[in-house]
């Protein structure tokens, strides 16, 4: 039987080191047989121009260069294609490196299913073995925090793109089975040791290994076996956190999570409020929340850094008959244990991580925005919402 090829995806934001990594793997890479495929936007480019000058492409080794767009957006058909075609080779690894601002998501689900409409299933060839993620250490924060989007940045890989710097590197750093931090040169141990402790936060499954100048240990990367889609997709830690896995404190740098819980339901204009009044200190949050004014519809919140969104996530088990309720509540045990006799399934659950969190303020306050008993026996449809729609 023919072997699958293990894929490792490099992402990264820009500038962060990424072709430094692959420059260095290439380098290093012991024998063995290296595709590399690059995916840049920009109408020259700068990365393969840059690996070509290495004199890395030698006859061992094949470099694909997609530039019909972003590997996330443009339905990933000239990746797919173009592995197809690698899987004729005999390679020993494939490297991807997506652009600086491409989602891993999609890139990783390239492996995980068909492409029906090109009927070729890459899951014959190739494993996708380890999703790596390089962080640059220097910039990390104040990119993280600089409340800029990819638009305003000129970096969309969508024309009207509107996610925000943070939004992009909080998904590469929760969906990275390896998170290198690069760069490390350029800052003091103490922060270096801060960046590891709150990136230990928000991915508890990690491997989080810094690095100088791209500079990995080959079998840190390659070949790992640590991807697992199922695994991977929950290993964020606000995922953890609602799954009551408590990710251990690192105190001694302040960063700490945990999950404010509630079976009450929001009023519209008081939690409207708080979100504005953002608590500084929390620099991650996301979970779910009950809405008294859209009683039907479960609420999603994912703050990261000044990025703050809310939308709607379906409908409550408690909305559907109570034939789909019971069919739906066998696939969901916690729901059904935790089942209100009144309510059913809605309530709120919010994870935030932050530095130097102070849980009891924040219940408090979140807990002020709850109905209140007198509310609660009101029509909950006459109470104003500032929050814009969201189905
Ligand atoms: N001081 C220092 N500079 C580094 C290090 N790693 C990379 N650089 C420099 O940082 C710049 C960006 O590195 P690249 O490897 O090109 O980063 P990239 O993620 O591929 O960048 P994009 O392709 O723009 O997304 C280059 O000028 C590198 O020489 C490091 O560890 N320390």
């Amino acid at each position: 039987m023919k072997k699958e090829i293990p894929v490792t995806v490099l992402s990264g934001y820009l500038g962060a080191g990424k072709t430094s990594v692959l420059n260095h793997l290439l380098h290093n890479k012991q024998g063995h047989k290296i595709a590399v495929v690059v995916n840049d936007m920009s109408e020259i480019n700068i990365d393969s121009a840059m690996v070509k000058q290495g004199g890395l492409v030698r006859s061992d080794e094949k470099l694909v260069e997609l530039q019909n767009g972003c590997i996330c957006c443009t339905l990933r058909e000239d990746l797919i294609v173009e592995l197809e075609q690698l899987s004729q080779l005999d390679l020993d690894y494939v490297l991807i490196e997506s652009t600086g601002i491409s989602e891993p998501i999609p890139v990783a689900q390239t492996f995980t299913y068909e492409a029906d409409e090109l009927d070729i299933d890459l899951r014959k060839h190739y494993k996708l073995d380890t999703m790596v993620t390089v962080v640059n250490a220097e910039q990390f924060w104040s990119d993280y925090y600089s409340g800029e989007n990819l638009l305003e940045r000129k970096q969309e890989a969508v024309p009207d793109d509107e996610r925000e710097v943070s939004d992009l590197l909080i998904d590469q750093i929760e969906f990275a089975n390896v998170i290198l931090v690069n760069k490390i040169d350029l800052i003091p141990n103490e922060d270096l040791e801060k960046l590891k402790a709150a990136l230990a936060t928000f991915n508890p499954s990690a491997r989080i290994i810094p690095i100088e100048h791209g500079k990995v240990d080959p079998d840190d990367v390659l070949n790992t076996s640590l991807f697992d889609f199922e695994d991977v997709s929950s290993s964020a830690g606000w995922i953890k956190e609602l799954n009551e896995e408590h990710v251990p404190e690192t105190e001694e740098y302040g960063i700490s999570s945990f999950v404010y819980r509630s079976s009450k339901p929001f009023h519209p204009e008081r939690f409207f409020k708080w979100l504005e009044q953002w608590p500084e200190e929390v620099v991650r949050s996301k979970g779910f929340f009950w809405l008294a004014s859209r009683n039907d519809t479960i609420g999603l919140l994912s703050q990261a850094g000044k990025s703050l969104n809310v939308q709607g996530a379906g409908n409550w088990i408690s909305t559907f008959s109570e034939a789909e309720q019971e069919e739906l509540l066998a696939e969901d045990l916690q729901a059904k244990e935790s089942w209100h006799p009144e309510f059913g399934d809605r309530k709120t659950e919010l994870v935030f991580i932050g530095i130097k969190l102070n849980p009891a303020t924040l219940i408090n306050t979140l807990d002020k925005c709850l109905l209140t008993d007198e509310e609660i026996k009101e029509d909950w449809t006459l109470i104003p919402d500032p929050f814009p729609s969201f189905v």
